[in-house]
């Protein structure tokens, strides 16, 4: 299935829709994104958490997977998570053994891969919509898809694409290096996750290799919502950060501003949202109905960050 959205509008046009669709609230953004697009793309995963930390605020990064309901949604997703102040997109290509996922994304999944998303149609959708957002865009992927196309290959294919980060949860931390010195050759962040069983000596290579932001993932087993956050993640932040400057940004289980409040309350850099963003977008009656429930529980989370 070819993907082919009408030619992308010139970046000021898109920084004005920006201003309309985020309102008085966010014209800095569309004017550095309006100024990004023409000076060329000066956005950095790294550089966003920077930005913040001098701003006193921490990152809301939500995560959809691509091509549910399908992919022309999937771009005005992006927008609209754009438009409603994330700061990172985390962007999932679809995939037939998502081992660490639960089963809302595990049935996104599904339903991009049935509609026949291909890893080729996502990059197509990427390439156009990218110079639209004001924020940086993290791929999510598993090992596998990379490890298909060639290391090499891969990074080159999504940088050309306007890709900033990549988020790769299975890839074995002894097997980083390769992914870590391809990225960095075509500006790509990689960023790693830890986890509550991480042992320490462990968790301090992965913070030391991760770039863009360390993924602390908050709590044991796959991914979906959890009625409470985990109170080790509180713990878990502080040792971190005794061995780290870099941001830290937790995962896993959030649905609700009480719960963004309480990660931010402990000290995190940045709450990634997946499935609660992924249920809104992909269960709903309609893909009108789907971008309506995103945009709503979106701006409910970004009300609830500092
Ligand atoms: O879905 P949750 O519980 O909000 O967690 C974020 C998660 O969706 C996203 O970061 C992600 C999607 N798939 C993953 C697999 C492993 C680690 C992280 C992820």
């Amino acid at each position: 299935m070819a993907f082919a959205l009408k030619a992308s509008a010139s970046p000021a046009l898109a920084a004005a829709r920006r201003v309309s669709l985020r309102g008085a609230a966010h014209p800095v953004a569309a004017i550095r994104a309006s100024a990004t697009a023409v000076a060329g793309d000066k956005r950095t995963i790294s550089g966003t958490f920077t930005n913040l930390k001098e701003q006193g605020k921490i990152a809301f990064i939500p995560f959809i997977v691509a091509g549910d309901p399908d992919l022309a949604t999937t771009a005005k997703a992006l927008k609209v998570l754009d438009a409603c102040g994330s700061d990172v997109i985390e962007l999932g290509v679809p995939y037939s053994d998502p081992l660490a996922d639960g089963p809302v994304i595990q049935a996104s999944a599904t339903r991009a891969l049935t509609k026949g998303t291909t890893f080729e149609d996502v990059i197509s959708m990427v390439k156009e919509v990218v110079p639209e957002l004001s924020c940086p865009l993290a791929l999510f992927t598993y090992y596998n898809p990379i490890l298909k196309r060639g290391v090499a290959n891969f990074m080159s294919v999504v940088k050309e694409a306007g890709v900033h980060g990549l988020v790769v949860p299975d890839v074995p931390l002894e097997e980083t290096d390769i992914l870590r010195s391809e990225a960095a050759k075509n500006n790509l962040e990689l960023v790693l996750l830890t986890t509550p069983t991480t042992p320490t000596e462990r968790m301090e290579r992965i913070t030391k290799a991760s770039e863009g932001f360390v993924y602390l993932v908050s709590t044991t087993g796959v991914t979906g919502t959890r009625a409470n956050v985990s109170f080790k993640v509180e713990a878990l932040l502080k040792e971190i950060k005794q061995v780290t400057d870099k941001a830290v940004a937790v995962g896993f289980g959030v649905s609700t501003p009480e719960q963004v409040k309480q990660i931010a309350g402990w000290g995190a850099d940045g709450v990634i949202v997946g499935s609660a963003m992924v249920r809104q977008l992909g269960e709903s009656g309609s893909p009108e109905e789907g971008l309506k429930k995103l945009e709503e529980l979106a701006k409910s989370l970004k009300a609830a960050f500092p």
